[in-house]
């Protein structure tokens, strides 16, 4: 994968996007309404939380939804942004 990006599995605690961005929580709808949820993906690891994921197996490695409005979605990495 891209050097810096997370593994596609990843279950660590990584909660910013790769633009130093706020993920948002799996378990809600806002800013971004989605259907990656923890009742839809039980086995994904979502849930009450704003940590890296990949529930729709992305080649590329984990993401999130952003706090931003105007960005919908964003890979996560391991650089501290
Ligand atoms: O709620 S979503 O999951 N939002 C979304 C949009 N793009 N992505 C990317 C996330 C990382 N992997 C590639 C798709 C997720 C979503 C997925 C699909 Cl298939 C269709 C609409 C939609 F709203």
């Amino acid at each position: 994968p891209r050097s810096g990006l997370l593994p596609r599995e990843y279950h660590g605690t990584l909660s910013t996007s790769a633009s130093g961005r706020k993920c948002q929580k799996w378990n809600v709808q806002q800013p971004h309404h989605h259907d990656k949820t923890p009742e839809e993906f039980p086995d994904k690891n979502l849930g009450d939380h704003n940590y890296c994921r990949n529930p729709d197996d992305d080649i590329n490695g984990a993401w999130c939804f952003t706090e931003d409005p105007n960005l919908r979605w964003e890979y996560c990495d391991n650089t501290d942004f």
